[in-house]
């Protein structure tokens, strides 16, 4: 069976956050489609959101029961779910869900991964090693160092090449072979899972005014403009650096189609201002597709019923169409 027909491998996700609720809306949403997906959770935490539930042994039986209830291959909770109250009592199930789902894509039994959002500092008390799914997934995959977060809506794709460090840090990381590196897996990565044949790459400045030709900083002309050079001698479509304050706007969007950004927030305030709802997280550079919706845990309103799903649709969604694209190429 092609990849673009498997089901997707879902994540249970923090279980005190919106993770469960929203599984339960994306499931309301999608279950007369053709994007089945099975979650690695509990059980009868999904069902306290008003929906069948069903606990399936292998992956493949997600497919036959997704139009009836939602698949559930269980994974035990360590601790008891107080929505809202986060518990790094149960950082192990969360890790092991991801690790199973990665498992899962990586045998071919799953089109790809969608995460539901952790908290990072809940499993960093627990001792979780890594400051994300992003570096996670990519150590699971045994490509550590490859990995490359974009976000991405309707309006607008943008990749930070440094990713959840500090600002100081990501000054300090900031160097021409990261910005290669980073631009070079997202070409091949919109070529590949996009179906984009000559990726618009417009590369972001880092100082204001880009700089102002060293009146306000020289990172433009000491480390972006070489590696614009460099990937322009790889035959890409690159511009800039672009002033990170105006390359936002509606006529200035129209004219790329990914945004290399210099670090976290320059990157992901225009994508999740202009629409947080279908946001998508995905990792590029891992042998397996992988999707999250944008936002996070949201503990302030878990377990209310307000949560909404649509990011998480639209996450599920976009890891199918990339798994088609990527079987076809
Ligand atoms: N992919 C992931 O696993 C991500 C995890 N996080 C984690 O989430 C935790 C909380 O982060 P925050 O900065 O508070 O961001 P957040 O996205 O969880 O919440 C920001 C605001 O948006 C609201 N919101 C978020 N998602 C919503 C939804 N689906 N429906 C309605 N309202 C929604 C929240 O109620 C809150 O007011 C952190 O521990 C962070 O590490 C944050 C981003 C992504
Ligand atoms: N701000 C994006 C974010 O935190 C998502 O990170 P990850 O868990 O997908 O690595």
């Amino acid at each position: 069976m092609p990849d673009g027909s498997l089901p997707l491998a879902l994540t249970m996700g923090d279980p005190a956050g919106i993770g469960p609720e929203i599984t339960a809306g994306a499931w309301r949403a999608m279950r007369q489609g053709t994007t089945p997906f099975a979650v690695l959770g509990d059980a009868g935490l999904i069902g306290r959101h008003d929906v069948p539930v069903r606990e399936i042994t292998t992956i493949a039986q997600a497919a036959e029961v997704f139009a009836h209830a939602v698949p559930v291959l269980p994974v035990g909770l360590q601790a008891p779910v107080h929505a809202g109250q986060p518990d790094s009592g149960n950082a192990h199930a969360i890790t092991t869900s991801i690790a199973r789902a990665v498992e899962l894509a990586r045998n071919r039994q799953a089109a790809g991964v969608v995460t539901n959002p952790i908290s990072k500092i809940v499993l960093k008390k627990a001792g979780f090693a890594y400051p994300g799914h992003t570096e996670y997934l990519a150590a699971l995959c045994n490509v550590p160092g490859r990995e490359v977060m974009m976000l991405a809506c309707p309006e607008l794709r943008v990749v930070p090449v440094t990713i959840h460090v500090s600002l100081r840090r990501a000054l300090d990381e900031l160097d021409t072979s990261a910005i290669i590196a980073a631009t070079r897996t997202t070409h091949a990565a919109l070529q590949r899972d996009f179906g984009i044949a000559t990726p618009r790459i417009a590369i972001a400045g880092l100082n204001p005014h880009a700089g102002e030709d060293g009146s306000m900083g020289t990172e433009e002309q000491t480390i972006i403009a070489p590696a614009i050079a460099a990937l322009r001698a790889d035959g890409m479509d690159i511009s800039g650096p672009w002033p990170p304050d105006t390359m936002f706007t509606p006529p200035a969007r129209a004219r790329y189609d990914v945004a290399m950004c210099m670090y976290h927030d320059q990157a992901l305030i225009p994508l999740k201002t202009i629409d947080m709802t279908q946001g998508v997280n995905t990792t590029l550079g891992l042998p397996i597709i992988r999707t999250s919706p944008d936002h996070g845990t949201a503990f302030d309103i878990a377990g209310r019923g307000v949560a909404d799903p649509s990011s998480l649709v639209a996450a599920l969604h976009m890891a199918m169409r990339m798994a088609k694209h990527r079987n076809r190429s």
